[in-house]
């Protein structure tokens, strides 16, 4: 079958055959005067194609860092795409050159097929995604709107308790953690076990928009564009060596079932009398009308489930990367419980208000963020005029990529950029001194497309390291031979990296750390 994620000889014939036919299309080539972006050399025709399916392209985009320079300008068929491999031309061309630099790429195989276009972070700039992010910041950047500490601090307690009944099971309490929060945040629901039907279809949703993203070949095919004689949304499954029809329509059934249960939850709170507050429940009765119709009520239904989906997966493999970087660095667990004891003592949980008092718990979270960043090629930009940058001709329609994990391993700002060292953030600690870029800058994008839960998130991933810190001791896995177990460092290579569990030990620090998780849990 012939699947378009992946690229082999039929697909490269095929992409010859296209690239030609658009090629004797297009009557008058426009020839090229100016100056492109250095890049990789392009084969005749397809252009850079060949190298865009590698699998960590952004591994392969840090190498042409070395080669070409900050910016990395390849061609698809024609469709440019430039990669911005360091913070500064990031910040240069995201961030100050905003006005035409916030759109987003029109994706075939997520917007056209499978249905995600009402998605936040798809939208291109305009009024509607001004309208989503002005709902998402009321909420999730303004900890006070929905008192999320509270919340933050009342599901990590029952992560807490769940690492103390069934340790092994780490990673799904640590996956119901950011789920619940934001749930509750936004649908008021209540997540009651660790298996909830809500959490799960977030996830699968989200792993349907992952797959989605394996097609992006489509995007450069000619006869795929929706303004062609045979949209690409009309061909049928039973189309010999085609495999994404099927891949679509699976997709679309699951991102249509995942909007009918949100937006039913969202329904739900504005019809019960009782419903609590939350995120859809505010903004639902601020919009309804005398007659019972809501205004903007679609967006408000869209902006709430992007909540869902940007905090999940994003959160939880931070913190699983947390518990990696301990696996591997148990010094840095010692030094933090001193931290811990130190500043706050044994009798009661770690809070948000606590940051301040635990500076080194703080450089392991910032740390955490650099050394296995969670989006390492960010989530691309559109261009949407023609620019000029460093002598250079961008065209209006490039895909601009930010590349974080060249940005993350940066040897100009971190000195032994692989090694996981919380130290680089504690000041005075390191020769060099605190690095002047911290990963947060970069981390959760730049510009106007701005992640909307960075504040959000900032704080859940806090009180989790510092709540699981103070409570518990990590420790690598013995075979039955007492063979150490190295730990899983082995991420899902997809544009949103995962981490599965590793094989190791979480025990109570002493039996008062256990008994103050079973009193917190039982005052909730
Ligand atoms: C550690 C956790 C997180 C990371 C690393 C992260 C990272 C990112 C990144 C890199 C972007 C793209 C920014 C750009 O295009 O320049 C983004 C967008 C977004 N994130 Fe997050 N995020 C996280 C958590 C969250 C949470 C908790 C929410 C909940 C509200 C959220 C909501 C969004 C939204 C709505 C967008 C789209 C913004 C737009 O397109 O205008 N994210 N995030």
């Amino acid at each position: 079958m012939w699947d378009l994620g992946h690229f082999g000889p039929k697909e490269y014939s095929a992409c010859i055959v296209a690239a030609l036919i658009l090629v004797v299309l297009s009557k008058h080539r426009v020839r090229r005067t100016v100056k492109l972006p250095p890049g990789p050399p392009r084969l005749p025709i397809i252009g850079n194609l060949h190298q865009m399916t590698a699998s960590r392209l952004w591994e392969k985009a840090t190498e042409w860092r070395d080669q070409y320079g900050d910016i990395v300008y390849v061609e698809n068929i024609g469709k440019p795409l430039l990669i911005l491999n360091s913070y500064e031309v990031a910040s240069e061309l995201l961030d100050n050159r905003s006005a035409i630099y916030s759109s987003r790429p029109n994706l075939i195989m997520a917007m056209e097929l499978q249905g995600w276009a009402w998605v936040t972070s798809m939208l291109p700039y305009c009024e509607k995604l001004r309208q989503h992010r002005a709902y998402l910041h009321r909420f999730f950047q303004t900890p006070e709107a929905l008192n999320y500490f509270e919340l933050q601090e009342r599901e990590t307690c029952v992560m807490l308790n769940g690492l103390l009944h069934s340790p092994e099971k780490y990673a799904d309490h640590v996956r119901r953690l950011p789920g619940a929060v934001i749930l509750k945040n936004v649908y008021g629901y209540e997540v009651q076990k660790l298996n909830d039907p809500m959490v799960q279809s977030g996830e699968q949703v989200l792993r349907r928009g992952g797959e989605s993203l394996q097609y992006i070949l489509l995007d450069f095919l000619p006869w795929c564009h929706p303004a062609n004689p045979i949209p690409v949304k009309h061909v049928p499954e039973w189309t010999p060596f085609v495999k994404f029809p099927k891949v679509a329509r699976e997709g679309r059934q699951t991102v249509a079932t995942f909007k009918s249960m949100t937006r039913e939850l969202a329904r739900k709170q504005v019809m019960e009398e009782n419903a609590g507050q939350s995120m859809a429940s505010i903004l639902l009765s601020e919009n309804m009308k005398d007659d019972g119709s809501i205004d903007d009520e679609q967006n408000i239904y869209d902006a709430s489930a992007m909540a869902f989906l940007g905090g999940t997966d994003t959160s939880v493999t931070a913190i699983m990367t947390f518990i990696l970087a301990i696996l591997k660095n148990p010094d840095k667990q010692s030094r933090a419980q001193v931290e811990i004891d130190g500043a706050i003592g044994t009798d009661r949980l770690p809070t948000v208000s606590d940051v301040d008092a635990l500076p080194y718990v703080q450089a392991i979270c910032t740390e955490i963020l650099r050394w296995e960043v969670i989006l390492p090629l960010g989530i691309a930009h559109n261009l949407t005029e023609n620019d000029e940058y460093m002598g250079y001709h961008i065209p209006a329609g490039t895909m601009v990529v930010p590349n974080v994990w060249s940005m993350a391993l940066d040897e100009r700002y971190y000195p032994d950029p692989l090694s996981f060292k919380p130290e680089r953030w504690m000041p005075g600690e390191t020769k060099e001194g605190v690095p002047s870029l911290m990963p947060q800058d970069y981390v959760f994008g730049l510009g106007r497309r701005i992640c909307s839960g960075k504040k959000w998130a900032e704080h859940i991933v806090f009180l989790a390291v510092a709540s699981i810190l103070a409570t518990f001791h990590i420790e690598k896995g013995k075979t039955a031979n007492g063979e150490t177990i190295p730990p899983n460092d082995n991420y899902l290579p997809s544009i949103l990296r995962a981490l599965g569990p590793s094989q190791c030990k979480i025990t109570p620090r002493s039996e008062k750390a256990a008994s103050l998780i079973r009193q917190s849990v039982a005052a909730l």
